[in-house]
């Protein structure tokens, strides 16, 4: 057992310190030291250093006893059970980088009005198709985006149309082109093939158009809808292509497939084309496949009508609309007395935000979305984390939250994590034992590596929920409209800023009010500026209020003897509580060999997510200002792990230099390879795809192996700096 301070002393104090620090070797402990820059104390956090002191010997002497057990049992490799001493977890609350002040530049937001007083019935549709309007999809007036864009496609325009997430851009393309298919003269047969395509970047989205697309069928049986998105057998698909589909949604990818493989598929009777959540198809390195797609369309068909749909209108965008629509009409529904980029005030001090010269930058976000930032140091990323989900999905009611990680490696361990410590009936005694435990947190997932069919099930499970949380990759960021989420949680920054307002745009869809919440790490700071540079406000949340929320609970209250009295209040009641967590945390992290390897496999690749952000924004998010033992704690890992070391660097070094000459021009296709993994056809190495597991399974297996995820890119190609034997006062950081 490790020396407390405090209890022993003279020569048998000394030979506890060695024993300590011979422990420390053995198990790799390795210095806590910031780098020398950031070794202030977190200022709200800094109570006299002498009661410091006190608290923290009390809690390690009480916490040991109560949350982390002497020893071990941990799986040997070889069947038989060996019994490990406990590494106490270290201070979360020391040496962690000063939090600067914000420096938030207040900008106006773009703004669009979401409804008009305009009815449907004024449109001049089919009555059936008005009554199911208002009876089935029991809606009655129209959007901004619909009231402009529905009569322009009735007219036969193409169309190029932009307008803010949860708009209801879907009935915007979906009613013009179901009123002019059931118009057709010769009434269609099911036999004809598709007379419309509406392509989407992901499957869920793919499902949800079917969804829309069917329910506005229902008066006309005679046309038949039908999707393609792949996770399903190629050779059913192929029979429903032969029986006939006449407005087909696919994802790219599984068209591309289809056309080269399937016989049965023609396009001479398409007369309209939709491309949904364009900039995203783009994004996804799907311009190939579109250009396959209008290849084999244009052979088949001269005349048709095409639409191209986005909420951000980036240059991509424009570039696909340049090849595949025809002299289109551009509708905005940006309200143009908001559209203004000049600062009005700034909030704090500092240098003004470049303006926004290319308006094609510029996103308009709902107003009823609150926006927030917070700055949390790496060491409490994980309490801080932990703590907003239970402040909001435990203790208040009815709350939505969806939590955006990077990658898939990334969402299964949190997953697991949370469900083992979180999830009240399932974890460990300390939190079992909660009063709150009434109210039972529901955790779900969503990545590209898990199996279509359950994909599917938590997608439709989290829309039906009233409550809950749903932690996921970018594969939900894009056009999946779930029902009342009240929160987005972006865990880790999104590569660019209309990633985050597609991200953001998950809540507060047509007209509801929502917020979210994006965590940075104090040297992320700036993030706040370049979004600012893009029209976008955030206010700023503090990190100690989130904390705070653990002083509700008595189950993260720090257990002390009966003759000690309870001397924390107000900020270090929170240290403590927050360390009681982090502690719960760890413990599980370490309680086996498989659960630290998760925890390290996930850290590699946030690593790996974080050597991707593109280079405009590597001066905010670059490896080197990682702290890797900081960066460790909020894996629930007690120590940097030694795999990511010096040696493995110079085994590495002779492949870097050939690596980087070739780096620049692969890096864009690599990302875009890596980006696909999540929206995949569905046909590639089903064998790489997380099995459909029980919560029990899940918890068992190991997360990270499966397969790929957003921005999660192989080992990093720069590795992390040894840490043993480096002086205290050295920082642990990457080496390059
Ligand atoms: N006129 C309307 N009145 C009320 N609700 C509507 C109306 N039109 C669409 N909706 C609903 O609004 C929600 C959002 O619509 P939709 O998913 O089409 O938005 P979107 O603009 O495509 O969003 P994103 O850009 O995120 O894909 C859906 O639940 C839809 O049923």
């Amino acid at each position: 057992m490790a020396a407390t301070p405090g209890t022993c002393s003279g020569p048998p104090q000394a030979r506890a310190r060695r024993r300590a620090k011979a422990t420390k070797r053995k198990h790799g402990v390795s210095s806590d030291a910031p780098p020398a820059k950031r070794r202030n104390e977190m200022s709200f956090l800094s109570a006299k250093k002498t009661s410091e002191k006190e608290t923290q010997r009390t809690f390690k002497v009480k916490s040991h006893k109560k949350f982390s057990p002497k020893k071990y049992s941990v799986n040997a490799g070889d069947g038989k059970q060996e019994e490990k001493p406990c590494i106490k977890t270290s201070s979360l609350f020391k040496n962690n980088p000063e939090i600067p002040e914000l420096d938030r530049p207040v900008v106006k937001q773009a703004r669009e009005q979401v409804f008009t007083p305009e009815a449907f019935h004024e449109l001049g549709l089919h009555p059936h198709l008005i009554s199911t309007i208002n009876t089935v999809l029991k809606v009655s007036s129209m959007t901004s985006v619909q009231k402009q864009s529905i009569p322009v496609l009735l007219k036969g325009r193409d169309a190029l149309v932009r307008s803010q997430t949860g708009s209801g851009k879907t009935l915007a393309y979906c009613i013009p082109m179901v009123q002019s298919l059931q118009a057709v003269k010769s009434k269609i047969q099911r036999s004809d093939g598709p007379y419309a395509l509406v392509l989407v970047p992901t499957r869920e989205l793919a499902l949800q158009s079917f969804d829309t697309v069917q329910k506005l069928l229902k008066p006309f049986t005679w046309i038949v809808p039908g999707v393609l998105m792949g996770g399903e057998k190629r050779k059913s698909e192929k029979a429903r292509l032969r029986k006939g589909i006449n407005i087909l949604i696919s994802t790219p990818g599984r068209l591309v497939d289809h056309i080269k493989s399937t016989k049965n598929i023609h396009f001479s009777r398409i007369q309209w084309l939709v491309l949904d959540e364009a900039d995203r198809i783009l994004d996804l390195g799907f311009e190939k496949d579109i250009t396959v797609i209008l290849n084999a369309i244009n052979t088949q068909c001269h005349k048709r009508q095409n639409v191209l749909l986005s909420a951000t209108l980036t240059e991509g965008v424009t570039r696909l609309a340049d090849i595949s629509l025809h002299n289109p009409v551009s509708i905005s529904v940006l309200d143009k007395s908001h559209d203004q980029s000049t600062p009005k005030g700034r909030a704090g001090q500092g240098v003004a935000p470049p303006q926004t010269s290319d308006r094609l930058d510029s996103f308009a976000i709902p107003e009823s979305l609150e926006q927030h930032v917070t700055l949390v140091p790496s060491k409490l990323r994980l309490v801080c984390l932990a703590a907003f989900i239970l402040q909001k999905c435990k203790f208040e009611k009815d709350q939505k939250m969806i939590v955006f990680f990077s990658s898939c490696e990334l969402v299964e361990f949190h997953y697991n994590l949370f469900l083992q410590t979180l999830s009240s009936s399932e974890g460990p005694p300390t939190l079992r034992q909660a009063p709150s435990a009434s109210t039972r947190l529901k955790f779900l997932r969503l990545h590209g590596n898990m199996e279509q069919e359950e994909r599917t099930a938590v997608f439709q499970e989290f829309s039906c929920s009233r409550a809950g949380v749903l932690l996921c990759t970018d594969v939900a960021a894009r056009g999946l409209d779930l029902p009342q989420v009240t929160w987005i949680v972006q865990y880790n920054a999104p590569s660019s800023p209309a990633e985050y307002i597609h991200r953001i745009g998950r809540t507060a869809r047509i007209g509801c009010h929502g917020s979210s919440l994006l965590i940075l790490a104090p040297s992320e700071a700036e993030y706040v500026n370049s979004l600012a540079s893009h029209k976008i406000n955030v206010s700023e949340m503090k990190m100690e209020d989130i904390l705070s929320i653990l002083t509700i609970d008595d189950c993260f209250k720090v257990r002390r003897r009966e003759n000690q009295k309870s001397q924390a209040v107000g900020p270090q009641e929170i240290r403590e509580r927050a360390t009681v967590l982090q502690t719960v945390f760890e413990d599980y992290v370490h309680s086996s060999e498989r659960t630290v390897s998760w925890a390290k496999k996930a850290l590699q690749s946030f690593i790996g997510a974080y050597a991707a952000y593109p280079r405009e924004l590597k001066h905010i998010f670059h490896v080197r200002s990682l702290h890797l033992g900081h960066v460790a704690k909020s894996f629930g890992l007690r120590d940097a792990p030694r795999n990511l070391s010096v040696s493995a660097v110079k085994r590495r070094k002779g492949k870097l230099k050939r690596l980087d000459l070739r780096k620049k021009t692969q890096s864009q296709q690599h990302l875009a390879q890596v980006l696909r993994s999540e929206y995949s056809s569905g046909l590639e190495a089903a064998g790489a795809k997380v099995r459909n597991r029980s919560t029990q399974e899940a918890s068992s297996q190991h997360p990270a192996s499966r397969g790929r995820g957003k921005r999660q890119v192989p080992p990093p190609p720069r590795t992390i700096g040894a840490r043993r034997g480096q002086r205290k006062d050295k920082p642990s950081q990457m080496v390059f």
